[in-house]
């Protein structure tokens, strides 16, 4: 019998739903009021690691064995015994607690005692918990990765990021979840900000406003707009290559660009016909925390997302994705339209 990972979705829900009110939180305390520049790394720093903190904290609480692959650790923060780390210590201790003791939110479950139950957590706890998410990652049994913040250039400009959090099992993402708290439900209503992704595997994707409880189930088709999805910053995907492959394919749209993996929940939904990310050079290689639970958002609502050639992304080769030759995601009737074009773009522009 298939299982349901019922209990893993809940927990999931749970976990990223804490992160993004505390997210959201120390955004609108540090950064809106311009009470640290904008240039200045800390709020994304304070933001980044107790998000992992309390994403880390329930996943313990719920399922003590299973191993999490996360991006941040607390190398740089237990090596150095400046008051200025003191200060950030103090205060990724006091936002995590706070977001772990909120009042109880979908997803919560008294049997691990998150909400204003729970016992609060020391600051060694919270780091401790942060480096849980050192794992190697690998082939072979449950594990979770986490980006706790991934778009910080976004969250910092107050526009696009996300919480994200998978679970893999044997090299296969069986459960995503994507918070977006700057993402409108719908782009004609701005003002209505906040959109909960859930993918399940063989379940199928849903999105969730974060205000009501409403829920509904997302299809890809290929009549999605003519525009492709691409990342806002054009180091992390190469803008000049995607407006080769809109030519070829006849798009007359200009690309929407956004921070993060909310592309991957705007492709679900529709708002775009293709993620792409084309490498900007040699030598970055991918996280899987960046990419596991958009995949299965895309998957499950009936797309396909693979690397440039059409391969599968492997989530069982550890922390990285291995070699890259960019990442599409589409409705399956464009695939192969899509792979062509960027096999035409590459040798145009090889040529040019
Ligand atoms: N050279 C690069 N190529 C592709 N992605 C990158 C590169 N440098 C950083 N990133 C990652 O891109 C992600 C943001 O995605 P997007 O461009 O879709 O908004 C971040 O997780 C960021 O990682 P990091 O958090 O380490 O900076
Ligand atoms: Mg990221
Ligand atoms: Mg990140
Ligand atoms: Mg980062």
């Amino acid at each position: 019998m298939a299982l349901t990972y019922a209990l893993e979705k809940q927990v999931a829900i749970s976990a990223v739903l804490r992160a993004c009110s505390l997210t959201s939180s120390v955004f609108n305390k540090l950064v809106k009021n311009e009470t640290v520049t904008k240039n200045d790394k800390s709020p994304v720093t304070v933001a980044d690691y107790s998000a992992q903190a309390v994403i880390s904290a329930i996943l313990a609480r719920a399922f003590p064995d299973d191993p999490i692959v996360g991006e941040e650790d607390t190398k740089t923060l237990r090596g150095d015994a400046s008051a200025e780390v003191q200060l950030l210590k103090d205060r990724i201790t006091s936002l995590a607690n706070d977001a772990l003791r909120e009042p109880l939110k979908l997803g919560d479950d008294k049997a691990w005692r998150i909400g204003p139950d729970t016992p609060v957590l020391t600051t060694e706890e919270l780091l401790d918990a942060i480096d849980r998410g050192n794992h190697p990652g690998g082939p072979s049994g449950r594990l979770w990765t986490v980006d706790p913040i991934d778009g910080t250039k976004g969250f910092l400009r107050g526009e696009q990021y996300a919480v994200c959090l998978a679970l893999i099992v044997d090299s296969e993402v069986k459960v995503g979840v994507i918070g977006c708290p700057n993402l409108p439900v719908d782009w004609n209503n701005p003002e209505d900000k906040g959109v909960l992704f859930v993918a399940v595997k063989g379940q199928g994707t849903e999105q969730r406003p974060f205000s009501g409880s409403g829920s509904s189930q997302l299809k890809l088709s290929a009549s999605t707009p003519r525009r492709l999805l691409e990342s806002y910053e054009s180091g992390h995907s190469s803008h000049g290559l995607s407006e080769r492959v809109s030519k070829i394919l006849g798009i007359t749209e200009a690309p929407l660009r956004l921070d993060s993996q909310v592309k991957y929940g705007a492709l679900a939904r529709g708002d775009g016909m293709s993620y792409m990310r084309m490498p900007t050079g040699v030598g970055y290689k991918e996280k899987i925390w960046d990419h596991a639970s958009g995949n299965l958002l895309v998957t499950e609502a009936g797309g396909i997302v693979t690397d440039s050639r059409g391969e599968p992304l492997n989530f069982g080769l550890g922390r990285t994705l291995g070699e890259n030759y960019g990442i599409i995601g589409c409705a399956k009737e464009d695939h192969s339209s899509i792979l062509k074009a960027i096999a035409q773009a590459q040798q145009e522009s090889a040529k040019a």
